[in-house]
C-alpha cells in the first residue's frame, strides 16, 4: 500500500497540512505547512521532506482570508507538488468528539451527521474541521477519511475532575468537563520518555499555548486534568477567547445589558482573551513588541492565570516533577517561558535563561527540582499515524 497520506489541521487561527508518503519502510513525511494568521494577516510557508522551503505567500493586512479559502490554496498548492502520488486517505483533527467518539473514527455520513451536533460545542473549530470532510466525501465517496479528536486523550481523566458542581443529571448527559488539545498532548506524551524519564512516569504539566491555551496535568503521561472543560473557550485568556469567568457575568450581560447568547458568544469566543484586554492584538509577537498599555496589561493576564492553573494542576497531581511547552508561543517565545518560570520558582522550577533563549529543550538548571522543557509539538503525526492505523484496523 504505497501512497499519500494527507493530514489537515484547522486551528482557529492556522490551518496546517503535512502529507506523508506511506512506504514499506513506514511513513515519512514529504511535504508540509500552513496558513498563519488567517483572519489578520495570513502568510503561507511550506517545506519539503529536507526542510527547505518549498513555498511562500503572504497576504495583505488586515486580509481575512477564512479556512475554505486557505484550505483551496493548500489543495492546489499540494497538488502541483506531487500531482503522480497516489493518495491513499485523508487524516483530520476534529476538535469535539464528545462522549461518544473517544478514538478515531473513520468517516462516513452518519458519523459526519453525529460529529455535526457538536458545532455548538466548538463554534472556532468544529465548522471548519467538518467542512473538508463533507466536501471530500462528496467529490471522493471512495477515499477513507479519519477523523481523530482533540478531546480522546483526555478520556482517563478521573470522574471527579470531569464534574461541574450542577445537578448531576446534566454530568450524565454530557454536560462535562472534554478538555482538547489532545492530539498534541498525546505527541508530547509519546516523546516524554526520550526527553526526562522522571517527566514521562511522573508529575507533568503541559502547556500548550498556541493561539487556542491550554494546560495539561499527566501522570505517568495520562491526563489526569485539563483546563478546558466543555468547550474550548474555558481555562485561560487565549487569543481572542476569554478563558474561565464567573457564569454570573453571563447572566448580567444578559440581563441588564441586552446581550442575546449569539451575542455572547462573538464576545468570549472573537472579542476577549488577548485581543479583548489588550485591545490592541490576539497575537503574542504583537502584543510583546508593542509599547501600548494595553499589551502589556493583557500580556500580564496571561502570565498570571498560566501561574494560578499551574498552580491548581500541580495540587491535582499532588506535587510536579516537570513543566513542558508547546505551541507557537510556548515553543518560540522565550520571554513568555521565562516569566512562567519565575513565577514557577515555589514549585521547584529554576530556569537556565540561556538555554531558554537557545530554546530548550532542557531550560532549567542541572539540579532545579522540578524539570523545565520546550517540545514543538507534532499534531499531524499524531493524525497520521491514527490514521494509518485505522486504515490497517488496528487499535
Ligand atoms: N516568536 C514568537 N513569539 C511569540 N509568540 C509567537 C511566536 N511565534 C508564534 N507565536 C504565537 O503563536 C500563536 C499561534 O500558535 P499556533 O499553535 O500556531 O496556533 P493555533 O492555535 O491556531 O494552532 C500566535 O499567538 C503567535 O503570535
Ligand atoms: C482546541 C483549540 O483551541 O485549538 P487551537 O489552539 O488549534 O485553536
Ligand atoms: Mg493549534
Amino acid at each position: 500500500m504505497s501512497g499519500a497520506i494527507v493530514v489537515i489541521n484547522a486551528g482557529s487561527s492556522s490551518l496546517k497540512f503535512c502529507v506523508y508518503f506511506h512506504r514499506a519502510q513506514g511513513l515519512a513525511p514529504a511535504l508540509r505547512g500552513q496558513i498563519e494568521s488567517i483572519h489578520t494577516q495570513p502568510r503561507f510557508k511550506a517545506r519539503d521532506a529536507a526542510g527547505a522551503e518549498c513555498g511562500t505567500k503572504t497576504w495583505p493586512q488586515g486580509t481575512a482570508l477564512g479556512h475554505d479559502e486557505a484550505l483551496r490554496h493548500i489543495v492546489e498548492f499540494v497538488h502541483a507538488q506531487l500531482p503522480d502520488e497516489p493518495l491513499l486517505a485523508v487524516g483530520h483533527r476534529v476538535v469535539h468528539g464528545g462522549m461518544e467518539f473517544a478514538a478515531p473514527v473513520r468517516m462516513d455520513a452518519d458519523v459526519l451527521a453525529r460529529l455535526e451536533a457538536f458545532i455548538p460545542l466548538a463554534p472556532l473549530h468544529q465548522p471548519h474541521n467538518l467542512a473538508p470532510i463533507r466536501a471530500l466525501l462528496a467529490a471522493r465517496p471512495d477515499l477513507p477519511q479519519v477523523a481523530c479528536f482533540d478531546t480522546a486523550f483526555h478520556r482517563t481523566i478521573p470522574e471527579i475532575a470531569q464534574m461541574f458542581a450542577l445537578p448531576h443529571a446534566l454530568h450524565v448527559e454530557g454536560v462535562r468537563r472534554f478538555g482538547f488539545h489532545g492530539l498534541s498532548y498525546e505527541y508530547i506524551a509519546s516523546q516524554l520518555a526520550h526527553f526526562d524519564p522522571i517527566a514521562a512516569t511522573g508529575r507533568t504539566v503541559v502547556l500548550h499555548l498556541g493561539n487556542g491555551a491550554s494546560m495539561c496535568a499527566m501522570h505517568a503521561s495520562r491526563s489526569v486534568a485539563t483546563t478546558m472543560g466543555f468547550t474550548a473557550v474555558d481555562g485561560l485568556p487565549m487569543g481572542t477567547r476569554s478563558g474561565s469567568i464567573d457564569p454570573g457575568v453571563i447572566l448580567y450581560l444578559m440581563d441588564e445589558r441586552g446581550m442575546d447568547a449569539r451575542a455572547i458568544e462573538t464576545m468570549i469566543y472573537n472579542a476577549s482573551g488577548l485581543l479583548g484586554v489588550s485591545g490592541v492584538s490576539s497575537d503574542m509577537r504583537t502584543l510583546l513588541a508593542s509599547a501600548e498599555p494595553g499589551a502589556k496589561r493583557a500580556v500580564d493576564l496571561y502570565v498570571y492565570r498560566i501561574g494560578r492553573a499551574l498552580g491548581s494542576l500541580a495540587a491535582a497531581l499532588g506535587g510536579l516533577d516537570a513543566v513542558v511547552f508547546t505551541g507557537g508561543i510556548g515553543e518560540n517565545s522565550a520571554v513568555i517561558r521565562e516569566r512562567v518560570c519565575r513565577d514557577a520558582e515555589w514549585l521547584g522550577v529554576e530556569l537556565d535563561p540561556e538555554a531558554n533563549e537557545r530554546g530548550g529543550p532542557c531550560i532549567s538548571t542541572a539540579d532545579a527540582r522540578t524539570r523545565a522543557w520546550t517540545v514543538p509539538t507534532d499534531e499531524e503525526w499524531m493524525i497520521a499515524r491514527h490514521t494509518l492505523s485505522t486504515l490497517e484496523g488496528r487499535p
